[in-house]
């Protein structure tokens, strides 16, 4: 073009930043068209799920565009892996305040590496100008029946976690300069801010064998409290149990730490029921019971809540 103004209505902004990241093998119809078409293998089920993600609320104004787009497809993916879900395709509804060139390139490499890393094509979605929100919504599938829920808890059952805890919020402390912390851990902590790893592969190996699972989001223990209320049982949680990193451990105090991993959410790794029959999966430990009664306990003096956004 003239002066080499590109333009700047929403459709030449899609076909530049948002296309061509929709191949994969369940996509038919892919981005561009009215509607995405996915296919689904014989006796399977479809997973459905959304979520937002807004400036000022899930990350700090002026974050790196880069890694908001690949934190907000891994959150919204941790609940395919939740369910026990194969990964099949995504829309992303994005809402942006300007038209920045260089911000849009750089939000596109991470939607690339999310799109990659958890075979997630980006299959259609939505542009407006408004406050910047983007919200995620993936699709995947299972076999029927074979959805891991959040309702078959029983007592006998261990409870357990896939992976650290409390390290997206010692990141989120990091990156807003409440605490202090340099060298490995501090790039490690906020890494896994902006970088959380769905467990998809666990997810769909605890198929048939976990009672019921969450992904940690509002915190544990609030996240617990899901599976307690809807398999009508109580979970207890044995807080000397709980995995917290040594990166964590090096920038605060015990107490500090055990309230991020048992309140501070964001760590997007699985909270899961197992009956004893079944052999702990590597890489994943057990924190407390499931038993007769209701709710979530803990040892832990003043329990946190998880995180409220009312
Ligand atoms: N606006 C809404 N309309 C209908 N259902 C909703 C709405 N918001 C949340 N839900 C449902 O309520 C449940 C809890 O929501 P949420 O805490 O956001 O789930 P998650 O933590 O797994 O992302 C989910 O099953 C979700 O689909
Ligand atoms: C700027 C900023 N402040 C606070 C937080 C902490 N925080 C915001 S939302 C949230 C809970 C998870 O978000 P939600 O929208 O409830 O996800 P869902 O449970 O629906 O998956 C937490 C811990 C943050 N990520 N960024
Ligand atoms: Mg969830």
């Amino acid at each position: 073009m003239p002066g080499g103004k590109q333009p700047r209505d929403e459709f030449s902004l899609i076909a530049r930043y948002l296309k061509e990241l929709d191949r994969g093998p369940a996509v038919v119809v892919g981005n561009g068209d009215d509607g995405a078409v996915l296919r689904l293998d014989a006796h399977e089920e479809l997973v459905v799920s959304v979520d937002s993600m807004l400036e000022g609320v899930h990350f700090p104004f002026d974050s790196p565009p880069s890694e908001l787009a690949y934190r907000a497809v891994a959150a919204a993916t941790s609940d395919l892996a939740a369910m026990g879900a194969r990964p099949l395709g995504m829309t992303l509804a994005l809402t942006i305040p300007e038209a920045d060139d260089a911000w849009l390139r750089e939000l596109r490499l991470g939607l690339s590496d999310a799109v990659g890393d958890f075979s997630l094509p980006l299959v259609g979605g939505d542009l407006t100008r408004g406050s910047l929100t983007l919200s995620v919504q993936v699709m995947g599938a299972v076999p029927a029946g074979g959805a891991i829920r959040r309702d078959g808890a029983r007592p006998g059952d261990r409870v357990c976690v896939s992976g650290p805890l409390g390290d997206a919020a010692a990141g989120l402390a990091l990156i807003e300069g409440r605490v202090a912390g340099d060298g490995p851990a501090n790039t490690a902590l906020r890494e896994h801010f902006w970088r959380p790893m769905p467990a998809l592969d666990l997810g769909i190996s605890l198929r048939g064998k976990a009672t019921a699972a969450v992904d940690v989001s509002d915190g544990l223990l609030a996240d617990l409290g899901h599976i307690a209320e809807a398999s009508k049982v109580c979970v207890i949680v044995d807080s000397s149990q709980l995995p917290i990193s040594e990166a964590v451990n090096s920038i605060a105090s015990g107490e500090q730490a055990l309230a991020w991993a048992l309140g501070g959410g964001e760590d997007y790794c699985l909270g899961f029921t197992l009956p004893e029959s079944h052999e702990l999966p590597p890489g994943s430990c057990v924190i407390g019971r499931v038993e007769e009664g209701a709710g979530v306990r803990c040892d832990a003096a003043d329990a946190v809540d998880g995180y409220r956004h009312f």
